[in-house]
């Protein structure tokens, strides 16, 4: 048997939601920074995203990396985020999971009880301190590049809601963000499939209704995610909040969102409910937590940013050589509307 691709995926999730790494069989991805290697693999490459992520390899709920040497003198690895319908520029969830499996298979070398990792993402350099014992990575903390608010306050019309306020804001991907209570929902499991639908006609809207563009690179995909906003309340002197992610083509994410906190981070900081340094506890659907926090100020373009900081935990679930036979009739996946909303 002649395979046509086999690629060395090491399966992970961080908090629930999954984050494939893999660690080789791509070749040589051509570029100079991780943003020039992420277009080239969406534009010459995309086969690779869509035989690991599509169906009957993948499913919509999963992601993958690519880890790929970095060119920055200060990077010690470079990695391109790959979902379901787009290449982010970030991602806090698959950044935990990129650091642990780098650490935890030996490929960059682990300092127990702290390794400290500069990873270059498309979005660019990402600082990574991760705690370490008897070879476990037991928590990353990523600090992503600034976050902001595009629009605060806005309004939009939404077929079969009327006028929703919202707030659209970057935190390494774009979100539409609402209150997830003046909608009807209380951000309970059960009402995954309802936020789906919801967040999906929520994000249309904004995309035809205000517009975005990132400041310093005009190439970082506009909005695509949803992120309903639970109530935000304090628990022994912290604050904490539930929060559900909506991921294009239409599924929540399973952990509270490494983007969608540093989003949230920024919202709470523009309106004034968060000073730099205070944490927020952000609560997943599943009930899973990050650790967030500012740990500075700064400006992109005109506008004001935050540096978020978010912590969390990866766990490494499998090691799978994942082949293309030559035979094999879906080289390039499929999509079934029964779990991927639309077909994509
Ligand atoms: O943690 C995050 O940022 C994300 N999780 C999956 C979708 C987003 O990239």
């Amino acid at each position: 048997m002649r395979f046509k691709k086999v690629l060395s995926v090491v399966e992970c999730h961080a908090e629930g939601e999954s984050g494939k790494v893999i660690v080789g069989g791509v070749g040589q991805v051509p570029g100079k920074t991780m943003f020039d290697k992420k277009l080239h693999l969406e534009n010459y490459m995309d086969d690779i995203r869509k035989m690991v992520l599509f169906e009957p390899r993948g499913a919509v709920w999963h992601n993958a990396n690519i880890v790929l040497p970095s060119n920055h003198p200060d990077a010690d690895m470079g990695y391109v985020i790959l979902e379901t319908t787009e290449y982010p520029a970030m991602s806090g969830s698959n950044t935990m999971c990129v650091a642990t499996v780098l650490l935890e298979t030996g490929i960059l070398p682990m300092q127990e009880p702290v390794t400290n990792l500069t990873l270059e993402s498309p979005a660019g350099l990402i600082r990574v301190r991760c705690e370490c014992r008897d070879g476990k990575v037991t928590s990353v903390r990523l600090v992503n590049q600034p976050a902001f608010c595009y629009h605060v306050d806005s309004k939009i019309e939404v077929a079969g809601l009327g006028t929703v306020g919202v707030d659209i804001v970057y935190g390494g991907m774009t979100y539409v963000m609402v209150d997830a209570a003046a909608l009807g929902f209380s951000v309970d499991p059960s009402e995954a499939r309802e936020l789906c639908e919801v967040g999906q006609r929520l994000k249309t809207a904004a995309v035809e209704q205000l517009a975005v563009e990132h400041p310093e690179n005009p190439a970082i995909p506009g909005i695509t995610n949803t992120e309903f906003m639970g109530p935000l309340r304090r628990e022994n002197g912290q604050l904490v909040s539930r929060n559900c992610v909506v991921v294009s083509p239409g599924r929540c994410d399973r952990s509270p969102c490494g983007t969608g906190s540093s989003a949230r981070l920024a919202l709470l900081h523009a309106k004034g409910l968060i000073a730099p340094g205070e944490t927020l506890v952000h609560e997943s659907i599943t009930g899973s937590r990050f650790l967030c926090s500012i740990d500075g100020l700064a400006k992109v373009g005109r506008y004001d940013a935050v540096i978020p900081a978010i912590s969390g935990q990866a766990w490494i679930t499998g090691f799978h050589q994942m082949g293309m036979d030559p035979t094999d009739p879906y080289p390039n996946g499929f999509t079934v509307a029964d779990t991927w909303m639309a077909t994509v």
